[in-house]
């Protein structure tokens, strides 16, 4: 039997953890859907501090309108801030396995946009066997939306995210720009002449 797929399945990647994936990816969901698309988000498995009372799975939820645990099955919460396999380990829960990840994912029958958030960093574990690149390469994603910052050092931290990148269209989103800051807009124009990607300040203009 052939699993729905969405219309367009976005990998939804970061220069580092706590970059703004989640929060970026949520905005861009409530504009998409303000539009009148079906758009739905799934993060296949999620790490955070324990005591934490939302997670990205309950961030993400309220912006698409889902259940957190459709965004992210509750036996994939690990309720410790460490990569997920890590994670695993020090709560003595079972290995995590990337094909049993990709398995786990489910999109409903009619969806124009799916996002899938990874963990951390691109090369940041995300299983015993696999990191967050590992993953969206599986899932076959067609396109990568890639998180980063605005600030000093964020040039090299792109160009290396995409230099890891399979050939597949690629747009940046500078998270937490400031139009008033003038090193964030000389990292933005510099990007835009040299990365083969479209670079963006702001959700308004994904395409
Ligand atoms: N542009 C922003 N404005 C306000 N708060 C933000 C913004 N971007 C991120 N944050 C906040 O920063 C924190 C980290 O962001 P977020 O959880 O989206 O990162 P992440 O890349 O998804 O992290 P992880 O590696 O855990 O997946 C969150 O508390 C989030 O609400
Ligand atoms: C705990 C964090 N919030 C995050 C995991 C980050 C792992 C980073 C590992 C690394 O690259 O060193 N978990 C998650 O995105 O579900």
């Amino acid at each position: 039997m052939s699993h729905p797929r969405p219309a367009r399945l976005v990998g939804v990647i970061g220069t580092h953890t706590d970059i703004g994936k989640t929060w970026a990816t949520s905005r861009l969901i409530e504009r998409l859907r303000a539009k009148g698309l079906r758009v739905s988000a799934r993060k296949p498995v999620q790490s955070f501090e324990a005591h934490a009372t939302v997670t990205d799975a309950d961030v993400l939820a309220a912006a698409s309108g889902e259940d957190r645990c459709v965004v992210c099955p509750s036996h994939r919460w690990y309720p410790r801030a460490l990569a997920p396999p890590m994670a695993a380990d020090c709560l003595s829960q079972d290995p995590i396995k990337v094909n049993d990840l990709v398995a786990e994912i489910a999109w409903p029958a009619e969806c124009d946009i799916g996002f899938v958030e990874t963990v951390g960093g691109l090369r940041s574990p995300i299983a015993h066997d696999g990191d967050s690149l590992d993953l969206l390469v599986r899932v076959n994603v067609d396109e990568f939306l890639l998180i980063a910052d605005a600030a000093l050092g964020t040039i090299n931290a792109i160009q290396l995210t995409l230099g890891a990148l399979p050939v597949l269209p690629t747009t940046i989103l500078l998270n937490r720009f400031d139009e008033t800051n003038e090193l964030h807009r000389l990292n933005r124009d510099w990007l835009a002449a040299h990365c083969d990607a479209g670079v963006l300040t702001d959700t308004a203009g994904w395409r």
